[in-house]
């Protein structure tokens, strides 16, 4: 199958010093694609440069047959992103943020389907985000990301924060939303969603691939996530070691 995001050799750096090195990656459309490794191995530096919000420093980055590896509005305009929960203002409404990126809440309602009830936000359309909890914070910063009905979405660790009721539903109706067409890369911390929820993955260490996580392997993690668990961490501690 063509890939619809499609990354050779990428780097991406931070005050000069690089920080991805050399990535090759390959999303098919309609899949979930997971990226793990350690704190600082560069899963958020990668998911911003190619979400537009940061330049590469080389490779080529072709989505959907086009090469966007200098065109950053092009990247950002291609995917929808949920800014960091911390950074959403605190002086405006659930409702306003929303409707600030997304137009009329009823249309945002039509493109956020299972989302909507997965994160509850319907409690907090007239909460101050001011006044909000981490959990709701981020709650609305996902929304925000499917908000303007992007096909293609980028989201950094989604379940950080959340209580276990609302990280069960939003990988549920994510999933749902993959099964549906949905192209989904996602940062993550917990190889059990990994192992259930994702299609295929990496595992970033130092900025370098440690390891592609096929589909073939991702179907046998699931069957035994605890085995896959044991042998991920195995390797996550090898990859990290000084
Ligand atoms: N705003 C920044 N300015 C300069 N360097 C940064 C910045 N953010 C991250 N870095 C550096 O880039 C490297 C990769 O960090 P990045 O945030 O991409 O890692 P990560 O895998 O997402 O980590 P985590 O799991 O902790 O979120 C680290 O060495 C980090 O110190």
């Amino acid at each position: 199958m063509k890939p619809i995001i499609d990354l050779t050799a990428v780097s991406v750096e931070r005050t000069g010093e690089r920080v991805v090195r050399h990535v090759d990656l390959r999303v098919i459309e309609g899949s979930w694609f997971g990226l793990i490794g350690a704190n600082g191995s560069g899963k958020t530096s990668l998911l911003r440069a190619l979400a537009g919000r940061l330049p590469f420093a080389g490779g080529s980055c072709r989505i959907a047959g086009v090469e966007m590896i200098a065109d950053r509005p092009a990247r950002a305009m291609h995917f929808g992103f949920s800014p960091p929960a911390d950074t959403l203002p605190d002086a405006l409404r659930g409702r306003e943020v929303l409707e600030l990126v997304g137009g009329n809440i009823e249309t945002i309602w039509l493109r956020l389907g299972p989302l909507r009830g997965a994160l509850g936000l319907d409690a907090l359309l007239d909460r101050w985000i001011g006044d909000c909890s981490a959990g709701m914070r981020q709650r609305i910063a996902i929304g925000l990301a499917f908000a303007q009905g992007h096909t293609r979405v980028i989201l950094d660790e989604p379940f950080n924060w959340l209580d276990p009721v609302a990280a069960f539903d939003l990988r549920q109706a994510l999933r749902a939303m993959v099964d549906n067409g949905l192209t989904l890369m996602t940062a993550l911390h917990d190889l059990g969603t990994l192992a259930v929820a994702c299609d295929a993955g990496i595992m970033l260490a130092s900025g370098n691939v440690a390891m592609a996580l096929d589909s073939r392997l991702l179907v046998t993690a699931a069957q035994d996530p605890q085995a896959f668990e044991r042998q991920t961490i195995e390797r996550l501690r090898a990859a990290s070691a000084p």
